[in-house]
């Protein structure tokens, strides 16, 4: 595994002389030689730290639900990564068709509790992949368990999981942004190629959420929450990726971090 530090130069917003926006980045349970941990991936952790300027608290999220008012009290944002364990389906209201596949339920209900008593406290909101999912089941919609079973839509998933991760992360689909919206102005464009490595997807969108991107088949590429006045924003691809190669990835992770600070200045 590669752990080196891709990042040579902090930017203008890790100066140390600012008090930096606290992040709160839940973890996921994993299983490894009989003993549970609580893990989160650096590649998350990285361009929140090199490009959104944030500091991350990474928290357990096998238990703690009573306690997120507490944790939301010390944060300026809330940050969802993606996870290969899916959201337990009873959530949605659906039978479990995908036993493969591993849950993460005490992740699973720490991240809605989390969503929504941060959005409500007006904490900005960025959510990957799970991440977003996790935003779509907090809102009362729903997902596709198998994208790739289902008529009509395309296969979502990584085309080799054997292969290389330059080629599993590289460009899979295009997404088209929905025409005027705010992600339009934040990325400057308002169609590019993304990365693709999720079974699952948005089949209804929860209440209050609306689509800000759509692959070819019609999938819910991205989605914010239009009734909250604060940055929030669901992205089904992994703009964290390799972030400080990819031009939109910066700007999401900078427009993230800036939305952080705004809210940590005002607080
Ligand atoms: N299990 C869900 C979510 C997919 C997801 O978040 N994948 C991330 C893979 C690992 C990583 O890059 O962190 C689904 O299949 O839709």
């Amino acid at each position: 595994m590669n752990n080196d530090n891709q990042y040579a130069e902090p930017t203008a917003q890790t100066q140390k002389t600012q008090r930096k926006p606290i992040v709160l980045v839940p973890t996921g349970a994993k299983e490894h030689s009989g003993h549970w941990y609580q893990l989160m991936g650096k590649k998350y952790l990285d361009p929140l730290v090199h490009i959104s300027g944030c500091v991350p608290v990474m928290l357990p999220t096998a238990y703690g639900e009573e306690d997120i008012e507490q944790y939301v009290d010390m944060a300026d944002a809330i940050f969802l990564s993606g996870a290969s364990t899916n959201i337990d389906p009873a959530l949605y209201g659906q039978e479990w068709q995908t036993p493969d596949q591993g849950q993460d339920k005490g992740r699973d209900h720490f991240n809605i509790a989390l969503i929504r008593a941060g959005l409500k406290r007006g904490l900005p909101f960025f959510g990957i992949c799970r991440g977003f999912q996790e935003l779509n089941i907090a809102f009362g919609g729903d997902l596709y368990q198998q994208v790739h079973n289902s008529p009509g839509m395309m296969d979502h998933r990584e085309k080799d999981p054997n292969a290389p991760l330059t080629e599993q992360y590289g460009p899979n689909h295009s997404v088209q942004l929905t025409p005027n919206s705010w992600l339009g102005n934040v990325l400057d464009t308002d169609h590019f190629m993304v990365n693709s490595l999720h079974g699952q997807g948005i089949k209804t969108l929860g209440q209050g959420l609306s689509a800000l991107a759509h692959a070819e088949d019609g999938l819910v590429e991205a989605a914010y929450c239009p009734e909250f006045k604060q940055f929030t924003l669901g992205v089904q691809w992994h703009p964290e990726w390799l972030a400080h190669e990819n031009p939109l990835s910066i700007k999401l992770f900078q427009a993230f971090g800036n939305a952080a600070r705004d809210f940590s200045k005002q607080k």
